[in-house]
């Protein structure tokens, strides 16, 4: 995986290390969200950082949007104190003011639309300002309405039709994505389980009348769907998965690409995180670089069920993966800058 830039600063205020990796350039200026979170060592923040900005790379380009990809991350060694989490930002601000704009910054795990109104007092490059600062705020509802999209399209081509009513639906982590999710599904008359770590949103699972399981058993559950909407790096080599459809919104859910090989083999049909979360970006950027309104960018949002399809048709007719599928995708439109939203079946390769 090649970074186009990584810079790694000691922010002056708070001496904590901030960075910034700019994958790719080739469609447009990076895009991705500022992650601000407790790591172990800060060599695990960089490989988060790096993997994290090659997948938005290939989340905008599948996606048909002119930006690049990119992300931020804030290496804690702890939770800060307000004031210092609020030094910490300026200094992050710092560093990404110092790209000239090569990157631009949402919000991500740990960050909020509040926080990019303070990165935004030392850099003009954010999007995702609260809606009262001319923003669009948070962009969880429409990153749900996108796996929504994209779940219709994995449902038509695991179950036969799209419809979720009586089917069972299980998902991992009851946050902002999680909790949209959870609450359309019901109305659309599935069984929704959740699972999450935090008491807290456990409880408000438990107000909204959902089932809830253990995080540790919340892949064996028996359901048709599984939604992956917490942490990364879910899906290894030997995980056991029940459900026969896997979609969701947790970046980065393969520990290695060669899992969706083992989970198509085993039946189980994955999504690729990077088609299935790209809602929120494609509202976002819609609204706020393009100044389409909000029905135009959901519009938008909603196409990734076509790009789904059409991912998912060219897997079937060629034999591979979603995820190859969506990679050649990717590929297409970085090496052409051409805009393919959708890719076709290839013509049958014939024996050398
Ligand atoms: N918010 C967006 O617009 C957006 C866009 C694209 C991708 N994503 C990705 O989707 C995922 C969810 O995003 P979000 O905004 O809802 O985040 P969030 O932080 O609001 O929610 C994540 C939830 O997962 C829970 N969790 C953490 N570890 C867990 C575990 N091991 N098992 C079960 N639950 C666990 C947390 O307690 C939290 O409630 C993240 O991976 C994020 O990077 C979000």
């Amino acid at each position: 995986m090649s970074v186009q830039e990584l810079v790694v600063r000691r922010g002056r205020r708070s001496g904590v290390t901030t960075m910034v990796a700019v994958h790719s350039r080739v469609l447009g200026p990076a895009v991705g969200g500022c992650r601000f979170k407790v790591y172990p060592d800060v060599r695990d923040a960089i490989d988060d950082v790096l993997r994290l900005s090659a997948a938005m790379t290939r989340k905008c380009a599948v996606a048909g949007l002119d930006f690049g990809g990119g992300k931020s991350v804030v290496a804690l060694e702890e939770v800060p104190t307000p004031e210092r989490r609020r030094d910490i930002l300026l200094d992050h601000a710092d560093l990404i003011a110092s790209l000239d704009g090569a990157y631009l910054a949402g919000p991500d795990v740990g960050t909020g639309p509040a926080d990019m109104l303070v990165l935004r007092e030392r850099t003009p490059h954010v999007f995702c300002l609260p809606e009262e600062h001319g923003g669009t705020g948070s962009s969880s509802g429409p990153t749900a309405v996108g796996v929504l999209a994209a779940l219709r399209a994995g449902a038509r081509t695991v179950f036969g039709d799209a419809s979720m009513r009586g089917r069972t639906v299980v998902i991992s982590g009851y946050g902002s994505v999680g909790a949209h999710l959870a609450a359309d599904l019901v109305t659309q008359g599935a069984e929704v389980i959740v699972s999450d770590v935090d008491e807290h949103r456990l409880r408000a699972a438990a107000e909204q009348g959902l089932r809830r399981v253990a995080p540790d058993q919340v892949l064996g559950v028996e359901a048709d769907v599984l939604i992956p909407a917490a942490v990364g790096g879910v899906l290894g080599p030997a995980t056991e998965v029940s459900a026969p459809l896997v979609v969701g919104p947790a970046n980065n859910q393969l520990t290695e690409d060669a899992v969706a090989d083992e989970l198509a083999a085993r039946g189980v049909l994955w999504i690729p995180d990077f088609v299935a979360s790209a809602g929120g970006v494609v509202y976002t950027l819609g609204r706020e670089k393009e100044n389409l309104t909000h029905d135009e960018a959901l519009a938008r949002v909603e196409t990734l069920e076509d790009t789904t399809r059409g991912i998912l048709d060219a897997a079937s007719a060629n034999g591979t993966t979603p995820l190859a599928e969506a990679n050649v995708l990717a590929e297409a439109r970085l090496t052409s800058g051409a805009e393919p939203r959708t890719p076709s079946p290839r013509e049958p390769r014939t024996a050398a």
